[in-house]
């Protein structure tokens, strides 16, 4: 009997979301508040499911997401969430076929581009994805950190830093998110129901527990970011406090915010260590430190995945720093987006227009993702052998033009 892939029914929901769980490897018990909560926010035409005999053995789905690019504009995406495929159906083709689906509706819909967070690196790039945004997560040691303990938690700006709660984070938290995607490439948009979850409303899959809320304002009491964290609660042997806190969220429109919130974390009292939770990889936070050595990445990986289907769209809709025009020979196996363009850039602008002269530089569909905010570097990719310089020089002159000052960060999971 062969396996349907197709979208999901309402009723049919319940049993997708317990393939989901034994997908995600959570117990495969679907508690009806659960499907209560998700439902609404849920658009079932892009909800996709294989069946087979009618049980649900595979799930993907996919939703109407809003990026930023380099320069402050922003795209729409289609981000592709949710995806498993059951243990006994595993390595059938199951992806492939929804992946395919998903795809050739967005590029239908005219969507520049899809998003995703891989589970794992190697799933994706047979897609047609390259990671377009990575991140780092630091540990900060406070004892080698060389912070004077006698600092107060008051800025030294004229700025300050208050506790506040849930309610608050959700009235000024949205403002400061859209800031934030205004100076920098990466940030895909946080929903309503992302900020209620988020700050401990609705159906919550893991037990609830409150969080700390910080907010820095500024001197004219503007709130510039926020950051929500937890502590544990640990003494050791000698009688001494050697707490962790976690930052779940920092999200700060500018760099005064940065600084202010980051020297608040860091000066805890019972606190040892700060966990910054995934940043961007140009966070200022070890520098911000007297010893930058105490603050030792703990994890660097890919982030943002991007599979481009428009590439005048995508290149158009970001800024150049520099003046150049280059033709790219876009590969992509699955049809979607590839051909020869030309891009014509400069801080003013950018066309990029299908184009029949002979190509600078070729590339994969997936490095052109891996390129698109500015987070890879052209002559790495050119040395990797994963882009090929039809003219020398063109990976340099395309390294100038793609890169950017502040590397792309995307703050949010989906
Ligand atoms: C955006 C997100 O939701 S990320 C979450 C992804 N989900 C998970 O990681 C949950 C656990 N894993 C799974 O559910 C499944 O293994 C999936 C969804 C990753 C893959 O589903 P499958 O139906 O087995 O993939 P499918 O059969 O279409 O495989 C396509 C190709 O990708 C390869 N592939 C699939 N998964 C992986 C993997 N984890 N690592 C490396 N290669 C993989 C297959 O070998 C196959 O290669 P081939 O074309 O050369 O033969």
């Amino acid at each position: 009997m062969t396996v349907d892939v197709r979208a999901v029914t309402e009723s049919e929901f319940p049993d997708w979301l317990r393939a989901l769980r034994t997908g995600f490897l959570r117990p495969p018990v679907v508690p009806d508040e659960d499907v209560a909560d998700r439902l609404p926010h849920v658009d079932l035409a892009r909800t996709l499911g294989a069946f087979d005999r009618d049980r649900a053995v595979a799930t993907f789905r996919s939703f109407r997401q809003v990026v930023s690019t380099v320069g402050g504009g922003s795209l729409t995406a289609d981000a592709i969430t949710q995806v498993t495929v059951s243990p006994t159906h595993r390595r059938q083709g199951l992806l492939s076929r929804m992946m395919g689906a998903d795809l050739a509706v967005a590029k239908e819909r005219g969507d520049a581009l899809a998003t995703l967070i891989a589970a794992e690196y190697p799933i994706y790039g047979r897609f047609g994805f390259g990671p377009a945004s990575w991140t780092t997560e630091w540990s900060v040691d406070l004892r080698r950190a060389g912070l004077d303990p006698r600092r107060s938690g008051r800025p030294g700006d004229g700025g300050r830093v208050d506790l506040a709660d849930g309610d608050e984070i959700r009235k000024i938290g949205p403002d400061l998110h859209r800031r934030l995607a205004g100076v920098r490439a990466g940030v895909t948009d946080r929903t309503e129901r992302g900020w209620a979850q988020g700050t401990g409303l609705g159906f919550q899959v893991d037990p609830w527990t409150e969080p700390y809320y910080a907010v820095y304002r500024s001197e004219s009491g503007e709130p510039e970011g926020f950051v929500s964290y937890r502590s544990d609660d640990k003494w050791d042997d000698g009688k001494q406090p050697v707490n962790t806190a976690t930052v779940r969220d920092l999200i700060a429109a500018t760099p005064a915010a940065e600084r202010a919130l980051w020297l608040y974390l860091c000066s805890l009292d019972w606190v040892t260590t700060v966990r910054s939770g995934y940043r961007a990889p140009d966070d200022p936070l070890p520098e911000l430190l007297p010893d930058p050595r105490a603050a030792r990445a703990v994890s660097h990986a890919d982030m943002l995945w991007v599979r481009v289907l428009d590439v005048p769209r995508l290149l158009e809709g970001r800024t150049y720093p520099v003046a150049d025009a280059l033709v790219l020979d876009v590969r992509d196996a699955d049809g979607l987006a590839g051909g020869r363009f030309r891009l014509d850039a400069s801080p003013e602008g950018a066309t990029c227009v299908r184009t029949d002269a002979s190509a600078d530089l070729v590339l994969g569909v997936a490095e052109l993702g891996t390129l698109a905010f500015g987070d890879h570097s052209a002559v790495r990719l050119a040395r990797l052998g994963r882009v090929e310089e039809a003219v020398p020089g063109a990976a340099a002159r395309a390294e100038l033009l793609f890169r950017t000052a502040l590397r792309p960060f995307s703050p949010d999971i989906f």
